[in-house]
């Protein structure tokens, strides 16, 4: 039963493309319970149904049958105006849009909204763009005189634009330097703390699976198989979750010692 701590609620989903003969089952009885406050990792091989399923949660798709409650309404009722005040989402290449600058990129969905007045606008994009470690110079600069992990920072703004309590990240690291994606992670880390924020990311990625997350949920055989702490989701007996967790960079993530940020701190 959902409490008030429930962010997001899905239940008995299933998710089919196609008709008769081509009909394809991508989700299957899938039930995914998110808590205020979680950092959840989706992880799954590819065409599991990782980005079918945060297009679920952003009431972009519906499914075909079961249900997507999120922030206590159905997902469905998320879509048009008004939606990045409750979901913000990065999408995977940062998605900005090329003839805006970065702060007209950062302010669009408030500005789109047509509440306050622009120069009031401008400010709140401001805030955002400092909020996403970038400096006032930047605000003039246009995507293509930006740097991957700038184009990430960006973005960000812009899914922070409204103030949502949930932020869905789609592979966040994806294409950074390991040092830039070290510090992308950081900034993402600060923020789910200094905001409150409850955050769903997808990502392929040990390093930031690691770094990040407080429970990782894995998609396979069209469902989630398992979740729980990293460390508890690699002891799951699986195909994929023994190739995933395999190899140098697994065993190297894995042995990395606890976050000490992360520990509650002594009075
Ligand atoms: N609109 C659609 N119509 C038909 N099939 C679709 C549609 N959207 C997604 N699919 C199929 O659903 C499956 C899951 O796609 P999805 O993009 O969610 O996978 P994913 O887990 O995000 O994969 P990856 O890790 O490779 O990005 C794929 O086989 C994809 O081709």
């Amino acid at each position: 039963m959902a409490d008030a701590d429930t962010i997001i609620e899905i239940r008995d989903l299933a998710t089919v493309f196609g008709q008769g003969d081509s009909a394809f089952t991508v989700h299957d009885q899938l039930q995914l319970t998110v808590r205020r406050g979680e950092i959840l990792a989706l992880v799954g091989g590819s065409g599991t149904g990782k980005t079918v399923l945060l297009r679920h949660i952003l009431g972009l798709t519906r499914p075909t049958r079961g249900s997507v409650t999120v922030l206590g309404r159905p997902a469905a009722e998320l879509g048009g105006e008004g939606a990045s005040a409750r979901v913000g989402m990065l999408f995977q290449h940062g998605a900005l849009y090329s003839a805006f600058n970065v702060l007209d990129n950062i302010a669009f969905a408030l500005r789109e909204l047509g509440t306050l007045p622009p120069a009031l606008v401008q400010d709140v994009a401001m805030v955002k763009l400092r909020l996403a470690g970038l400096k006032a110079e930047h605000a003039t600069r246009m995507p293509a005189d930006l740097s991957g992990g700038m184009i990430k920072r960006v973005a960000l703004a812009r899914a922070l634009i409204m103030d949502p309590p949930l932020l869905l990240l789609d592979e966040p690291t994806a294409g950074l330097d390991p040092f830039s994606s070290d510090e992308f992670c950081e900034l993402l880390r600060e923020l789910h703390a200094a905001l409150g924020l409850t955050v769903i990311m997808v990502t392929h990625d040990l390093d930031t699976l690691f770094a990040l997350s407080t429970r990782v949920a894995v998609l396979a055989d069209r469902h989630v198989i398992t979740s729980g702490t990293a460390q508890q989701v690699a002891q799951f007996d699986h195909p994929f979750i023994h190739h995933y967790f395999a190899g140098e960079r697994g065993r190297r993530a894995m042995a990395q010692p606890p976050d000490p940020a992360a520990a509650p701190q002594e009075a």
